[in-house]
């Protein structure tokens, strides 16, 4: 049996304490001993309130930031043991905001999802450009491809970083609040985005998203951060639930259920 695309194994992700006046109390656990198998052609929503640990663990995940303890295998072999150039074939971070400090076209700024796909003195050629600007059309944003990236809005630019991240086409793509800054129609349009890369092409998704009915939308599974460490992981029905969300969100939500879909409410 083949080894499980992401699997991690008794991950324990903590910050040092909130408050300052406290040298000697121990680090605040946000992540205590998570066990988790993710396979291609699953779509995996992170939930949990503000300052929960999201952001965080997906970094973790990403390699960009070392667990406190435990392990994170990517295609069975531990991230550490992975060139940072061949990590970046298997999985992609769009991280929940980016800041450009240089001017660049938007079509330079995707192209670079192909760089860990070149070899070093290699040159993006014809086929760069055309997968470049595929993902560009994908996510809507073909006509700006010569745009100063500096000059996009908001929502502009989120798309962009997804088009980024299509461009790598990394097996693993690990989300934080791709939908933040979208309208509703580009939300919409976005996930089915995500869904096609899952069912069609055996991608595995990890988003963070506040939006639980978008979640529940596309969730096959759930990461709920419930708090001091505790994290449930497993299939969307068993964690989407009431009495687990309005726990872990420390506030009272319902599940209705109209035009065939769940929406969820803060009651
Ligand atoms: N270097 C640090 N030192 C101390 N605390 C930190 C550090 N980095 C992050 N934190 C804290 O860790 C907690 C988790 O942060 P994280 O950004 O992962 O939350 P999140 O769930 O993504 O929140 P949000 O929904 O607001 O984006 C927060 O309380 C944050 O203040």
């Amino acid at each position: 049996m083949s080894a499980p695309l992401l699997r991690v194994s008794n991950l324990t992700v903590a910050v040092p304490p909130a408050s300052r006046a406290t040298g000697l109390r121990p680090q605040r656990m946000l992540v205590q001993g998570l066990n988790l198998s993710a396979e291609p052609g699953q779509f995996w929503c992170l939930l949990g309130p503000n300052g929960a640990g999201k952001t965080q663990l997906l970094h973790t995940l990403a390699g960009a930031r070392p667990p406190t303890a435990g392990e994170v295998h990517l295609g069975g072999k531990p991230l550490a043991d992975w060139p940072l150039v061949e990590q970046a074939c298997w999985r992609g971070l769009v991280p929940q905001a980016v800041h450009d400090a240089f001017s660049a076209s938007v079509l330079e700024v995707v192209l670079q999802g192909r760089h860990p796909h070149l070899s070093r003195w290699q040159w993006e050629g014809v086929s760069e450009h055309a997968i470049a600007m595929a993902a560009l059309e994908r996510v809507g944003l073909g006509a700006l491809a010569e745009r100063d990236v500096t000059t996009l809005s908001g929502g502009e630019r989120q798309r962009v970083a997804l088009a980024t991240v299509l461009t790598q086409d990394p097996p693993l793509l690990l989300l934080d609040e791709p939908l933040a800054h979208l309208d509703l129609a580009q939300q919409q349009r976005m996930l089915s985005l995500l869904s096609q890369e899952v069912t069609g092409r055996q991608r595995c998704v990890v988003m963070s998203v506040h939006d639980l009915s978008l979640a529940q939308r596309v969730a096959t599974h759930v990461l709920l951060i419930q708090g001091s460490g505790r994290v449930l992981a497993g299939p969307v029905a068993e964690v989407m639930t009431e009495p687990l969300l309005s726990a872990a969100f420390g506030h009272r939500l319902t599940r209705l259920e109209a035009q065939g879909q769940s929406w969820w409410l803060p009651t």
